[in-house]
């Protein structure tokens, strides 16, 4: 019934849309839904890598028998064992109840835990190859790319890298499946809002796996979220070697909480100097309105970051404690940092903000400025002082 998808001959999409989830991992927004990718191999014997988020099984499995009618599947590779990817396992297993699961030594485990059984499993080592008839896949480990279990899949004769969460992103698949069928701009962004916020913690085994897989020749990188890429592929290389090892580009986030104007207000004074001095990416995002996974993404984007918030009960506002705690949490290096604050009895939040930026080492520029009551010419002056200082540190960056 479906028109197959094809990637090559024998290699098929089987993947899903999901438009209905508002929230990924029950905290990611997802304005454009999400796809969960799943590919087959139609050969002498037949493979299935990866499944689909349970709610989707249905529409998954007519996909698959389109394609095999009624032939038996005989592998199922689990590059990744969150439920996102492995929820249908069990479905599969009892509808191909022969089908050997195939994973590593961390992965089989996990099985019998979330699935309770432990027969038809095949475990696989680095580097192992597996026969399928004309295709023949090679496994590599990626442990914590973004579980200790997480593998990629290499099919060598097509030169397509499986690659689990990997160069994955949010946001469905509208009709066109590759990316060279698609304006990709949208999800370029959105491939940096989920490497940033679901793997972005890991830029060291990210940067492991890249030199493991650097020496592989690469036709289509088949992710399990988002495009399948064959176009962009050194660019999303570039881009996760650019975001493993922190590396940002010139432009200045600016993340403010205010209930009342008088923080937002130090914000504008100081982002007007930003562009005076010549700096054109300068985002500002409220932190009670803007989900913190887009701050966060813009983060990892550019090298400045202005923090500012108002003492609130003898701290941060909430959702700036939120925010620097998820930061901290993820371990972001390399930024500039400038901090600027609004009280009206007792000033903590500047205080707070500076032992963030010291916990990762982010260079912070000059003293924080934290304004009594309204905003006032000498606190004025700083923080125009504040922005000049850091544009010239950017500058002098990217001369
Ligand atoms: C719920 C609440 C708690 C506050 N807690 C403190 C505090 O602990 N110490 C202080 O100096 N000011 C405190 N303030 C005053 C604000 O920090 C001050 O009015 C500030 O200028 C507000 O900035 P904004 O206009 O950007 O919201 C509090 C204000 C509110 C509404």
């Amino acid at each position: 019934m479906y028109q197959p998808i094809k990637l090559s001959d024998e290699i098929f999409y089987v993947g899903v849309n999901d438009r209905r989830t508002n929230l990924f991992e029950n905290m990611w927004p997802l304005p454009r839904g999400v796809a969960y990718n799943s590919y087959l191999i139609n050969d002498d014997k037949i493979a299935l890598i990866d499944t689909v988020e349970i709610g989707q099984v249905e529409k998954f499995i007519k996909k698959i028998q389109s394609i095999i009618g009624d032939k038996k599947i005989d592998y199922l590779i689990i590059n990744h064992m969150e439920p996102d990817h492995a929820g249908s396992i069990s479905i599969i297993r009892n509808l191909y109840p022969e089908i050997q699961i195939v994973g590593n030594k961390k992965t089989l485990p996990m099985i019998e835990g979330f699935f309770g059984f432990n027969d038809h499993l095949l475990e696989i080592k680095e580097g192992d190859e597996l026969d399928l008839g004309n295709h023949k896949l090679q496994f590599y480990m990626a442990p914590m790319v973004h579980w200790p279990e997480t593998m990629v899949t290499y099919e060598s004769t097509q030169k397509i890298l499986f690659s689990a969460d990997a160069f994955g992103s949010f946001g469905t698949l509208d009709g066109a499946i590759f990316d060279d069928e698609m304006d990709f701009s949208y999800f370029h962004d959105e491939m940096r809002r989920y490497y940033s916020n679901i793997v972005g913690k890991y830029g060291s085994p990210v940067q492991k796996a890249l030199e493991k897989l650097g020496g592989l020749d690469i036709n289509i990188i088949a992710s399990a979220h988002g495009p399948v890429i064959r176009k962009h592929i050194e660019e999303v290389i570039d881009l996760y070697h650019q975001w493993s090892r922190f590396e940002t580009e010139e432009g200045v986030v600016i993340a403010y909480a205010s209930m009342y104007g008088n923080t937002e207000e130090m914000v504008e004074v100081t982002a007007r100097v930003l562009a005076e001095e010549g700096i054109k990416n300068i985002r500002i995002y409220d932190v009670s309105k803007t989900h913190s996974s887009f701050i966060i993404s813009d983060i990892f984007k550019f090298k400045g970051v202005v923090l500012a918030s108002p003492t609130y009960n003898n701290g941060l506002h909430p959702n700036m404690e939120a925010l620097v705690n998820k930061l901290q949490h993820m371990g972001v290096k390399n930024h500039y940092l400038g901090i600027l604050g609004s009280f009206t009895w007792a000033g903590t939040a500047t205080k707070r903000l500076q032992e963030f930026g010291e916990s990762l080492k982010w260079e912070i520029i000059d003293q924080p400025v934290e304004e009594k009551h309204a905003l006032k010419q000498t606190k004025y002056e700083e923080c125009r002082i504040l922005g000049k200082h850091l544009a010239d540190k950017l500058k002098n960056d990217s001369k």
